[in-house]
Parts: structure tokens; sequence; C-alpha cells
């Protein structure tokens, strides 16, 4: 059957053809070589937890979803991206995906330019052409979800950042893709490692997830909970399953003070 992730799988592929057609390897490797150097993701999340002994926070610019429909009516990335950064945010998360996440390329550059954050690229990733995209647009970190790739793709995408000198944020929500994950960061010193406590086929989300795939995680890789973290007792509980860094979008974006609400978070 095909669910929500499928279906994103799918109209990526055909855009990504399209924007391949337009923007050859060579011509988007030029763009990316033009790019603001990167920023250090896994750097600043590390640093921010050694400094406070505190799970640091990856704040999140999201206008929808496809679970929650939208979420912000007044979305303004760049007053975001600066209210998240004196509101205590250690990188920022920025949605590119359009048909889903009424998300933007635009949004990415415009937040980043905004701050000193590093910022990850929100998105779905099925071709290795997308790593020098993404770096082209000024990501600091890009996204791999296990569910979304096979082995292959996955060391394809991550050697591909390295490359380029960018963070690569490996998402999991099982313990087959958390096994996997292993797999692939095997004999380096630099993984990050995500949990999705929402399944991205039936958008349940269950903080359990992160406790449940904690144990899994490989020795040295820096642990982020992402999703449906709405309180600091929430922010505790993936804080004492392992969890160095915090990924959240919704419960901030909902907030009409964000610089208040990302404080309040993480008091
Ligand atoms: O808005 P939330 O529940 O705080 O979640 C943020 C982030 O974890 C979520 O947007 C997310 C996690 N992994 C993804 C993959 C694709 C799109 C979105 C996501």
């Amino acid at each position: 059957m095909s669910d929500v992730l499928d279906r994103i799988a799918a109209y990526k592929r055909e855009d990504v053809a399209a924007r391949k057609a337009a923007v050859s390897q060579d011509a988007v490797e030029a763009r990316a070589r033009e790019a603001s150097a990167p920023r250090g993701f896994r750097a600043a999340l590390a640093r921010r937890f050694a400094e406070t002994g505190r799970p640091a926070l990856i704040a999140e610019i999201k206008k929808a979803s496809p679970s929650k429909g939208l979420i912000r009516a007044d979305f303004d990335p760049p007053v975001l991206a600066q209210a998240y950064e004196r509101g205590g945010a250690a990188c920022l998360s920025v949605l590119t995906d359009g048909p889903s996440f009424q998300g933007d390329d635009a949004y990415l550059t415009a937040a980043r330019a905004a701050v000193a954050l590093p910022c990850l690229r929100k998105d779905f990733l099925v071709d290795p052409w997308q790593v020098a995209e993404s770096r082209a647009l000024g990501a600091d970190c890009i996204l791999i979800i296990m569910d979304m790739v096979d082995d292959a793709l996955a060391a394809e995408l991550l050697t591909e950042a390295t490359r380029w000198g960018m963070d690569a944020l490996i998402e999991t929500h099982d313990a087959d893709e958390m096994a996997r994950a292993a797999q692939l960061v095997d004999g380096r010193d630099d993984a990050l490692i995500g949990v999705n406590n929402r399944s991205l086929r039936t958008f349940e989300v269950d903080l359990a997830t992160t406790e449940q795939l904690a144990a899994m995680s490989p020795a040295g890789a820096l642990l982020v909970a992402e999703s449906g973290l709405f309180t600091p007792e929430d922010v505790a509980r993936v804080a004492d399953a392992g969890a160095r860094a915090l990924l959240v979008g919704e419960s901030l974006m909902r907030q009409a003070d964000v610089e208040a609400a990302t404080r309040a978070l993480l008091a």
C-alpha cells in the first residue's frame, strides 16, 4: 500500500529529475563551491551539550506538515531564525520541501543569512545530486532518512556530505533502521544519529521510541531526539534516555512569542 512516505519519494524523484535536467552535476558543484563555508553543525551541538550538560536545541522553521496542516500563518523565516537564536537554539532546521511542508529553498538561504547558527536542510534526499544542491543553498547539514534509502544510497549521501564539509543527520525510527545506521557510521567518530519519535508512515508519535532505540545507538554518536517534544518534562525524558540534542518544530512554531517559548522549553 502506498503511504505518505512512498508518495513523497515518488514526487521527489520526479522533482530531482527535473532539477538535474536544468542544472548539471558540474553546475551544481560550481554553485556549491561559491557557497558560504559550512558552520559545523554537529560541532555546535557537541559544544553546547558540553557547556550546559543538557541537550542542545535544533529549532525548526516549519510552516505546515502533512500530519498537522498549517502550523504557523505568520511565517517569516529570518525573523523566526533570529527569535530562535536569541531564545537559545544551538542550530536551526529549515524545511525546504514544498508539496508536503509548504517549505522553500529560499527559506533556508534567508534564515541562515539572518543568524550565525549552523542550519540543517530538512528535505527528502533520494539522489546524491541533492547533496551538492544543499551545500549550494548554504546547508551545513543534510538529512538521511534511513526508511527512504537503501544502504548503498545512504553511504553515497554520507560520503558526499563529508566531501562538501557538511554533517549528516541520519534519521531512524525503528530497531532495523538503527542497526543499519550503526553499520553506516561504523569506524567514524563524527556520527549524528536521530530518532524520529513520529512515524513518517502513520504519523503516530511516541517518545518511547527514543528510549527504546537510544541503547542501540553506536558509541560516540551524538543522539538527537526528534519530534513530539512539547514541554520541559518531555525534554528531561529524552535527555534521561541519552539524547544530546533535540529537534523541535511544532511546539515552538505554534507560539506567538517564539523567543520566549524557546527559552521556556529549555528552562
Ligand atoms: O514538529 P515536531 O513534532 O517538533 O517535529 C520536528 C521534526 O522532528 C519533524 O519535522 C521531522 C523529523 N523528521 C522529519 C523528516 C521529514 C520531515 C519532517 C521531519
